[in-house]
């Protein structure tokens, strides 16, 4: 009997980072869904790689900031058993005041980087628990840790994208699902020019290629990584940070005042 190849769904994968996730997988044999707007790049791309690595890919247009969209997606999630990967990639990024923006921009960047993000992993997850197997990669920031002037929206989408990873990580403890988020910092692809940030304006040294950032992050998927940082060097550093966060919340469980706010 021929078992048919596990299938990876990668949304974004019509440019930057999603798309050398797909190029990664179809290498490691997987059959691949690929989601996002731009239909032609998304067709471009299958036929590409099903000529490439002799796999079969699909192609779902779907806008993510849209009921529709999200709701296409979730569909193939649930209906689909051989899907085993689910890479939540697709994103967006509009680095300007907050106050610049209008309240619909707002609201379609939030639909895109929360709700859709959140209501795929339920769909793939509620499967992926039932069958004790499955890998969710949330495709998070280093602005889940930091936010500066014009990021106040897209740190916060990424902060809860940190945050919402690491409580399903504590939900699947013990099971053979795999969740890992992944936190690039500045990476070459188009979201610069859609963000309104040209990378011209960026040091040149800080820009890491979506080549050398997907194959770190696979990397540390590899290795069993909860939250893979690909740029960042000192690994003490990150210990260092995960050290404090975990004091900080247990030394606030006191039920009493700090002495500083009695009056
Ligand atoms: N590049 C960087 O410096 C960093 C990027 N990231 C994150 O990496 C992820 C990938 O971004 P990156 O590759 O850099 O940027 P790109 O702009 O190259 O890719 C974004 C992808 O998301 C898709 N997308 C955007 N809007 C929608 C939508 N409404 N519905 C469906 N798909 C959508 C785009 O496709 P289409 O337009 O065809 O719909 C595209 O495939 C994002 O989550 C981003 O926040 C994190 C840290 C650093
Ligand atoms: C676009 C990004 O997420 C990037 N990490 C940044 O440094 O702002």
């Amino acid at each position: 009997m021929t078992t048919s190849p596990s299938v990876a769904v990668i949304t974004g994968a019509s440019s930057g980072i999603g798309a050398v996730y797909a190029e990664r997988f179809a290498a490691r044999g997987y059959d691949l869904l690929l989601v996002a707007r731009r239909e032609d790049r998304l067709r471009e791309l299958a036929a590409k790689l099903e000529s490439l690595h002799g796999i079969n890919v699909q192609t779902l247009t779907a806008d993510l900031a849209k009921e529709s969209g999200m709701q296409a997606v979730e569909e193939a999630l649930r209906s689909n058993e051989r899907i085993s990967v689910l890479v939540n990639n697709a994103g967006v990024a509009h680095l300007a005041p907050f106050t610049a923006g209008s309240a619909e921009l707002h609201q379609a960047d939030i639909a895109l980087n929360i709700t859709a993000l959140t209501r795929l992993s339920l769909a793939a997850l509620t499967r992926f628990q039932a069958q004790n197997s499955g890998t969710i990669i949330n495709i998070a920031s280093v602005v889940s840790l930091h936010a500066i002037a014009g990021s106040a929206v897209y740190s916060g989408t990424k902060g809860y994208v940190l945050n919402f990873t690491r409580g399903l990580q504590q939900e699947i403890e013990g099971s053979n699902v795999r969740i890992q988020a992944v936190l690039p910092a500045v990476t070459a692809t188009e979201i610069w020019e859609v963000s309104g940030v040209s990378m011209d304006h960026l040091a040149p040294e800080s820009i890491m290629t979506t080549e050398n950032m997907v194959d770190a992050a696979l990397a540390g998927l590899d290795q069993g990584e909860a939250v893979t940082v690909p740029p960042l060097h000192d690994l003490a550093l990150w210990e260092a940070y995960e050290t404090a966060r975990l004091a900080i919340f247990d030394a606030s469980r006191t039920g009493v005042p700090a002495p500083r706010y009695q009056q």
